[in-house]
């Protein structure tokens, strides 16, 4: 760091002095070599952001064995999302509802809801379905203290890790023969579970699908109920419930947030727990433990009071080996989250973290009992308002669906109006990265979090895994975290009064992540350009200030390769980092800014579209075999195939040039940069003339791009 930022004072010198110093070479090249000053500028104030999360990196281990016995545990309700049967898959959903109830923690302590918004009749009567086949799937995990609780999981494991029980240390000292007659016995039940498994997934599969996704629907709350008609004895169930929030075309509905929302309130008058989960309707439970790991950290004296939320890194399953599109968002979930957590706590990750209930309602504490600021806080049901109260809780046991009144009111649309929900009170409205926003803010309110990742993944979800989705996705995200950078909240200004410096700066740098886009579309334009016109913008070879360029450079690379390297990681691996990094920085970065900026001005609309986890076998093939998947929407392609002509024209211009003027001492920066662009996108050449498969650029697509860049190039001239 020290090295670092002392190269990156001699730059700035160097830029300075130059302003100074050459007045008659200034007026024509001003503005190239202003932009080129402003990247460098804005490259630095990113990089000094990031060294934030490098002061104080913890890793934590847990000791679930000092846990209070099963009856002094608090109880537990965990929240699934889902919006739109067609991108999300029922039967996946299920799973990951299925992989919740089955969670290594006493069934009465827990309770699982599902929040529908799509409010599609193909989920609830997947609830339904799952719970009939939960009350054969429970028993035999707890039974057999199988680890993989998720269905999907378990089955299609190899059929040696079924046998997985039968190796626990206590089974091995039994003899022989007993342990012959329980595999025998337990494999029999595996068959048998299976059949029902299959059974399940056809009657998921064949129910009919009228109506896929609505914006208008009533509000239906449904609790599973035991249907007495099957022949499992008496089984110990947790609670499970089906919510769909009412919506209707004319009521904002504040995407997941509005959906965690209703399940906060309508939850609080039926189980009213503590703790929450929060799960992605992607994202199963892949190894049961969780629940009581997180009550190692909730439940720790030391730390419980101001503990707001017990964070566990998104995993996913799907991710190839080399993970061509970074994915698995390497630095974020190890490096990044492990910087913050020695700080003040890793910033809320949408999915897979038990949170503190009142956490989430504000400074309610100080509005004492009065009922009339109560109900402006919450909004207006009594009931709600009673379980705020320490000792509430509601007797589910008689007449169940009866007790629905309450639920219904409180997931209605009209509900919030006049309330605080949504800007005090839960999960915060106002962006699409209410998982940011909310962590930020509960932050701000002196509450900490910690993070959790044990060697075995607890949570896995699936990741995208084609270009197009991700920069989809990646521009929902810069999207929200910019426009957190420019409002209220800008933790530059909002945050250091009320946290450590650091964290704010961490929190900066999530905001302003997305400006990568400036200096990386200045960077890949400029230099080129006046390579091809001879303007040289970087100090020559022979130049002392050479050294500092050619230090910056290597420094910030191998520092990135070292952490790669620490994570697991490989060099391939860091190569596919640096590239998707430049592809995303010039398209999704870029669109997410402007999308920020023109919601700011009231152009533009907030939406979420939902990420597609339903597998298309061509894409997910390609991605496993790390081919890039160039059939993207053209908003992507252009501008990533319009630079890649400038680098290649530029530098075949350069090239020519310095033969024949032999200035290469002036131009070597400019042309070596041409070239690091270019190998880093070799892929692009690859997908455009060597590649016959589904994902190549297509010609129709390409030729044009080329064509019209290159024609533009001579218009370019200074
Ligand atoms: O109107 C909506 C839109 C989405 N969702 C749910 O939100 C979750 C996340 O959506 P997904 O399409 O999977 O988006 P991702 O980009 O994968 O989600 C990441 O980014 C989101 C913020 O943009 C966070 O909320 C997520 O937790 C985080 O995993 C899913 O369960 C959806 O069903 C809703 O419930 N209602
Ligand atoms: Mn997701």
């Amino acid at each position: 760091m020290l090295l670092h930022s002392t190269a990156l004072l001699f730059l700035l010198h160097y830029r300075v002095c130059f302003l100074f110093q050459h007045s008659e070479s200034r007026e024509s090249h001003l503005l190239p070599w202003l932009l080129v000053f402003a990247s460098e500028i804005i490259l630095s104030f990113i990089w000094i952001l990031n060294q934030a999360y490098r002061w104080r990196p913890v890793s934590r281990s847990v000791f679930p064995q000092r846990l209070p016995q099963d009856d002094k545990l608090p109880t537990i309700d965990v929240f699934i999302c889902t919006a739109d049967p067609t991108k999300e898959p029922t039967l996946d959903v299920m799973n990951t509802v299925l992989s919740a109830m089955a969670l290594d923690y006493p069934t009465e302590k827990l309770h699982v809801y599902l929040s529908d918004d799509g409010g599609s009749p193909v989920t609830l009567h997947g609830m339904r379905e799952a719970w009939k086949f939960a009350r054969w799937w429970l028993p035999f995990c707890r039974r057999y203290k199988i680890r993989d609780r998720c269905p999907k999981a378990y089955f299609s494991l190899e059929d040696d890790d079924h046998s997985d029980f039968a190796r626990s240390s206590s089974l091995y000292l039994i003899l022989n023969l007993s342990k012959i007659i329980i595999v025998y016995h337990f494999m029999i039940r595996v068959n048998n579970l299976q059949e029902k498994y299959e059974a399940f997934k056809e009657e998921i599969k064949t129910f009919r699908k009228d109506k896929a996704f609505s914006r208008d629907h009533p509000s239906v709350v449904e609790l599973m109920q035991e249907s007495i008609s099957d022949d499992v004895d008496d089984v110990k169930m947790p609670l499970l419930v089906y919510v769909s929030r009412e919506k209707k075309l004319s009521h904002p509905h504040h995407f997941k947030a509005g959906a965690l929302n209703v399940l906060l309130r309508v939850s609080s008058v039926m189980s009213n727990s503590p703790y929450i989960l929060v799960l992605d309707c992607d994202m199963f439970c892949n190894d049961p433990t969780s629940a009581r790991y997180a009550m190692c950290f909730h439940l720790d004296l030391k730390i419980s009071s101001s503990l707001a939320f017990v964070q566990f890194p998104q995993k996913f399953y799907n991710i190839s080996k080399n993970d061509i599109y970074d994915s698995q968002m390497r630095s974020l979930f190890t490096v990044q989250w492990q910087g913050m957590d020695g700080l003040k706590g890793p910033v809320m990750s949408g999915t897979g973290f038990y949170i503190k209930r009142v956490s989430l309602f504000g400074n309610f504490a100080s509005k004492g009992t009065d009922l009339l600021k109560l109900k402006e806080y919450f909004g207006t049901s009594n009931e709600f308002i009673r379980s705020l109260t320490q000792n509430y809780t509601r007797d589910l046991a008689f007449g169940k669906n009866e007790l629905l009144e309450e639920p219904h009111l409180l997931a209605s649309c009209e509900y919030e109006i006049g309330s605080k929900w949504g800007q005090e009170v839960g999960f915060l409205y106002g962006t699409v990265v209410e998982d940011y926003l909310t962590g930020f803010v509960l932050h701000c309110n002196g509450w900490t979090s910690v993070f959790c990742e044990p060697s075995r993944p607890q949570f896995l979800g699936s990741a995208t895994t084609n270009l197009n989705d991700i920069l989809i996705q990646g521009t929902r995200w810069y999207c929200g975290l910019f426009e957190n950078g420019i409002n209220r909240f800008c933790p530059l200004i909002y945050g250091p009064s009320r946290m450590p410096l650091l964290q704010s700066l961490c929190f900066a740098e999530l905001t302003y992540f997305p400006l990568y886009c400036l200096p990386l579309w200045c960077l890949a334009t400029i230099p080129q350009l006046c390579l091809l016109n001879g303007i040289p913008l970087y100090p020559k070879v022979s130049d002392p200030f050479f050294i500092v360029f050619v230090f910056i450079f290597l420094s910030a690379l191998l520092k990135d390769l070292h952490e790669v390297f620490l994570t697991g990681g490989t060099l391939h691996k860091w190569i596919n980092e640096q590239r998707i990094w430049m592809m995303k920085s010039v398209t999704c970065h870029l669109y997410g800014c402007l999308d920020a900026l023109l919601k700011k001005v009231g152009i533009r609309e907030a939406s979420f579209l939902p990420t597609n986890k339903s597998e298309d076998n061509e894409q997910t093939l390609l991605y496993q075999m790390d081919k890039y998947d160039f059939q993207a929407s053209n908003i992507f392609i252009v501008p990533m195939l319009a630079l890649f002509t400038i680098n290649i024209s530029c530098f075949v211009g350069g090239v020519y040039r310095v033969f024949l003027v032999g200035d290469c001492d002036k131009m070597f920066i400019q042309l070596f940069l041409a070239v690091f662009i270019i190998i880093v996108n070799y892929p692009i050449i690859e997908g455009l003339v060597i590649r016959k498969d589904k994902g190549r650029i297509s010609k129709s697509v390409a030729i044009p791009v080329i064509l019209a860049t290159v024609a533009l190039l001579p218009f370019f001239n200074y």
